[in-house]
């Protein structure tokens, strides 16, 4: 039987992995621009720009749609506006809920890095009612870094009683910011196919990846059981 002989740290990533926030940011974004009088950007596009956290996000809207770059801090003020409790078109992942409470119930202690400002990660994880399931909460703005820094998957391994510098970990992602701050913070990494990645799979370095949230706990647990074996 697949039993993990020790609890592991799994540390989640939010947008893209746990939650399809996309929705709420493509309107958050188009109610910016609309008020800008620019033209608005398609849910593809925006969901392409998600991953870095909002000042990346600003950064690659501004390219595309060549705006004022010295209007960034107006136009991500006005965003935070909007973004800052947006959670109404936002939708857990398919078996999230289950897939956590399960992994919680085994004893692993669970958390949170995530390149969303930390009040909206807060608002986001008290709206679905799983705030109370993760021992730590990293947000875009917890540590002075950001993903793919390795330092904010530290800090969540950290702050859930382990060692940051023990690989005895696992994170688990959605995007090429996840998979490098894995490999820069050496924690293995489980890739969710599912999220808003722009590159190849086999081009983002992964121990393992996953389709579907039921799948997880089994693969975790095999894992783990590696993990704890070296
Ligand atoms: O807010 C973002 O751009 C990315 O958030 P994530 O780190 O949870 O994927
Ligand atoms: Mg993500």
């Amino acid at each position: 039987m697949n039993v993990c002989l020790a609890p592991c740290p799994i540390v989640f990533d939010l947008d893209g992995t746990l939650i399809d926030s996309a929705p709420d940011i493509h309107a958050c974004v188009n109610y910016v621009l609309e008020e800008h009088g620019t033209p608005h950007l398609t849910l593809e596009q925006v969901r392409a720009f998600i991953g870095g956290g909002v000042d990346v996000l600003w950064q690659k809207i501004i390219a595309a749609q060549e705006l004022q770059d010295d209007r960034k801090p107006e136009y991500m003020a006005a965003f935070m506006a909007c973004y800052h409790d947006a959670t109404q078109l936002t939708a857990l992942f398919p078996d999230v809920i289950p897939t956590l409470e399960t992994l919680a119930d085994r004893g692993h202690p669970l958390g949170i890095c995530t390149n969303k400002p930390l009040a909206v990660t807060q608002a986001v994880l008290s709206h679905f009612g799983i705030a109370h399931l993760f021992g730590s909460v990293i947000g875009g703005d917890s540590v002075p870094e950001r993903k793919p820094h390795p330092a904010p998957l530290r800090a969540a391994i950290q702050a859930l009683g382990a060692d940051p510098r023990n690989p005895k970990a696992i994170y688990v992602g959605d995007s090429e910011f996840d998979a490098a701050c894995a490999l820069a913070a050496s924690v293995p990494f489980l890739i969710y196919t599912k999220g808003y990645r722009q590159t190849p799979i086999e081009e983002l370095p992964h121990l393992a990846s996953f389709d579907d949230f039921a799948a997880l706990p089994a693969m975790i647990e095999t894992q783990a059981l590696a993990l704890s074996a070296h």
